[in-house]
């Protein structure tokens, strides 16, 4: 076998249970594999294919190294559209194994012309010559009713498999890997994920001195705590800072102020990187609420809901549906992170939040587009705020007008927290 598929030892022991999920028009179309012909009809991704002349081929991202793994599937789907030939289509997929943690591979699946197939083949070989993706080609009959997969190593096919039909699994194939990956639990893996990717972004380190040597992230301070969670201008920042003057309280934020001059670097890192980030900041936050919670109550400006929320929904596609069940272990809060007295979460009515945006000078045609074509992504991020479990968490509607959204709250945390 040659060496990039012996690489691939433990990916191929269970190749054909394998299923393969490719992102069509929003939506996840699943299909798996059969040693052997068997009749039926070809699975949806294939038969949508079956008046097109177009050839198809995927590539998942097979590196054992899971920053560079992480870093070099972000950077390729930029690269597969610099460098394919116009016309070509270049959509998500994955593939896993139905119920096994950590078994996702990340990947895409591609569309040519004929014309171009001998382009795109020369592009993608030397694509697995690096030795971090895995390339299989699609083949059909005559009537495009039986489709074949071709594993391809070192130029040539090794392995055929035909493709069928696979039923839609029980969660999301996204949620297999998150544990650790777009969601972290504990310090010690927001850290290891920092310090491994130093290599490649040197302001990790600097980001990561911003840590206490002793974080007691833990800590329970004397005054109560409150985190004011919702989506961007639902009125977190009018609501914090009218309730810091009205309780005489101390405002925090998470990324607290010092990790400010990386904020905008982390942002354009793949999730793995830009959620270690982000969760870093719970944990230097939670430190400075524990010393300033010592002296009078703390309000913060989001907090772990916002870094799990938007994690969970940005890597889980399509409806609320898609989102881990309620009670999943994916919203439990981290053991080692400081449990707030009350969080609120604002919610609005999108037109509102539109308009909103728009008063504040933010929204301009396109992002009013993205907004639209975006709602399913804020109802999951609502969602997921809402099933999140650890410290109470109340939803507070916040369209009417901000002094009567403050003496609600306050009357919220009169109830919570003694105040
Ligand atoms: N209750 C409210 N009613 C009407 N407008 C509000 C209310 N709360 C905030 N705003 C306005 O909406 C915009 C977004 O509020 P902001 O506090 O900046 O939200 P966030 O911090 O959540 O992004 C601002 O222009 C603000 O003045
Ligand atoms: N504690 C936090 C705060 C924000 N985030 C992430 C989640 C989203 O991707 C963005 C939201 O940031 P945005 O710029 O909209 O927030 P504000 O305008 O500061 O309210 O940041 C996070 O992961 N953890």
């Amino acid at each position: 076998m040659a060496r990039h598929l012996k690489d691939l030892t433990s990916v191929f022991a269970r190749w054909a249970s394998r299923v393969f999920s490719v992102e069509l028009d929003g939506a996840p179309l699943y299909f798996g594999l059969q040693e052997i012909k068997r009749k039926g009809k070809a699975p949806q991704v294939f038969s949508k294919l079956q008046n097109e002349e177009e050839k198809c081929y995927s590539l998942l991202v097979c590196s054992s190294d899971r920053i560079k793994r992480e870093k070099f599937y972000w950077e390729l789907k930029d690269k597969l559209l610099r460098n394919l030939p116009p016309g070509s289509d270049v959509t998500n997929m994955s593939s896993f194994l139905p119920d096994v943690k950590n078994s996702l591979i990340k990947g895409y699946f591609l569309k040519g012309k004929p014309e171009n197939s001998s382009h795109i083949e020369r592009f993608l070989v030397d694509l697995e010559q690096q030795d971090q993706v895995l390339v299989c080609s699609y083949s059909g009959d005559e009537e495009k009713q039986h489709w074949t997969q071709h594993v391809w190593s070192n130029k040539e096919v090794t392995l055929k498999y035909h493709v069928v039909s696979a039923e839609t699994p029980t969660c999301h194939p996204s949620t297999l890997n998150m544990i650790n990956s777009d969601v972290f639990y504990c310090l010690d893996e927001v850290c290891e994920v920092l310090i491994k990717c130093g290599d490649i972004i040197p302001e990790a380190s600097s980001v990561l001195r911003m840590l206490p040597s002793r974080v007691n992230a833990r800590g329970k301070p004397d005054f109560p705590v409150v985190v004011i969670e919702g989506l961007d201008a639902t009125g977190k920042t009018t609501l914090t800072e009218s309730l810091r003057d009205t309780l005489g309280a101390t405002l925090l934020r998470s990324p607290p102020q010092c990790l400010s001059p990386w904020r905008a670097r982390f942002d354009q890192e793949p999730p793995l990187i830009r959620r270690a980030f982000y969760a870093l900041g719970n944990y230097i936050t939670a430190e400075q609420i524990y010393q300033e919670g010592m002296k009078a109550p703390v309000i913060v400006d989001r907090f772990w809901h916002s870094t799990a929320a938007y994690a969970i929904a940005t890597a889980v596609s399509g409806p609320v549906a898609n989102l881990p069940q309620e009670g999943s272990e994916l919203y439990l809060w981290p053991s080692d992170l400081l449990q707030p007295s009350l969080v609120v979460v604002l919610t609005l009515d999108p037109e509102e939040r539109k308009r909103r945006l728009r008063d504040r000078g933010q929204l301009k045609t396109d992002e009013e587009e993205e907004l639209d074509h975006n709602h399913l992504f804020r109802r999951r991020v609502e969602e997921a705020y809402r099933r999140i479990s650890g410290p109470d968490c109340v939803t507070v509607d916040a369209s009417p007008s901000a002094d009567l959204v403050l003496q609600q709250v306050l009357l919220l945390i009169r109830g919570k927290c003694h105040l």
